[in-house]
């Protein structure tokens, strides 16, 4: 008989420890603008950490400097990018692949095409996609693509996931779910998670520790201790939020 759930707690049991992450002195500008200015961050193995900001102040730079897509203009990045995965506010997948063939996209080279299929099909069910494997893309909701992106990033076994608001395309309750499948895959696989979004409640249902920029750098680096899995609509993770809004919207 065939036990896939059991087969993934083994593959769990293995997943690599989640990477560390030192943004020091980080500064960025495009032209006169000066987008990030002596910021640092760090990241310990295996922390939830998500940035959050009014738009333009910098967020995404910061993102896509610790993914090694922006060149820092001064200070440095300290980050094992062969342990890294991005997922982006579109799932970008191939339309002309199958989902199977899109996970697959991301697996490790120099698997057999037994082995990789097992690890498609074990991150598959690890997203809820499970019967969804020969789809086209087209045939899936917004959140299913998202899902396969998620599935995409996690084949490789990441010990650094970066988010780029990954859920802002979603309608409010397909957010709320992948919010869930977001904690639930970040706390058995155990890699550390950098997320930026716009959502101040998303922030503090998912991270350790909610970052809010300003002007090119920290203004608040707050962490959240409200134990997990934690649910939408607590009453503690609402006065947090309650808190780095005032702080936004300078109340
Ligand atoms: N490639 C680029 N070239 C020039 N300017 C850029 C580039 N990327 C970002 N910027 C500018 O840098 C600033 C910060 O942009 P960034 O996308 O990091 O902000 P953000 O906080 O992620 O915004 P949002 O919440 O709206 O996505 C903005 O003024 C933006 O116009």
């Amino acid at each position: 008989m065939n036990f896939p759930a059991l087969r993934l707690v083994e593959e769990r049991a293995h997943s690599p420890q989640g990477a560390p992450v030192s943004v020091r002195e980080l500064s960025i500008a495009f032209g006169q603008n000066q987008v990030l200015d002596r910021l640092s961050l760090h990241i310990e193995p295996g922390e939830f950490v998500a940035i959050v900001g009014r738009s333009g102040c910098g967020k995404s730079t910061l993102l896509r400097a610790v993914m090694g897509l922006i060149q820092p203009g001064g200070g440095s990045i300290d980050v094992d990018l062969n342990a890294a995965r991005l997922v982006f506010q579109e799932p970008r997948l191939l339309p002309w692949a199958s989902v199977r063939e899109n996970v697959a996209v991301g697996a490790p080279a120099g698997l057999d095409a037994a082995e990789r299929d097992r690890l498609v099909d074990a991150r598959l069910a690890e997203v809820g996609l499970a019967d969804k494997a020969e789809q086209w893309p087209a045939a899936l909701s917004g959140g299913q693509r998202q899902r396969v992106a998620l599935a995409r990033a996690l084949i490789s076994q990441p010990r650094l996931l970066a988010l780029d608001e990954p859920l802002g395309a979603l309608d409010a309750l397909t957010r709320i779910e992948m919010q869930a499948l977001v904690e639930t895959v970040w706390a058995s696989e155990g890699f550390s998670a950098l997320l930026v979004t716009h959502d101040v409640a998303e922030a503090v249902a998912l991270a350790d520790r909610v970052v809010v920029m300003e002007a090119g750098r920290i203004a608040l680096d707050l962490p959240i201790t409200v134990p997990r899995p934690r649910r939408h609509g607590d009453a503690e993770l609402a006065a947090l939020e309650g808190l780095i809004l005032d702080r936004l919207l300078g109340r």
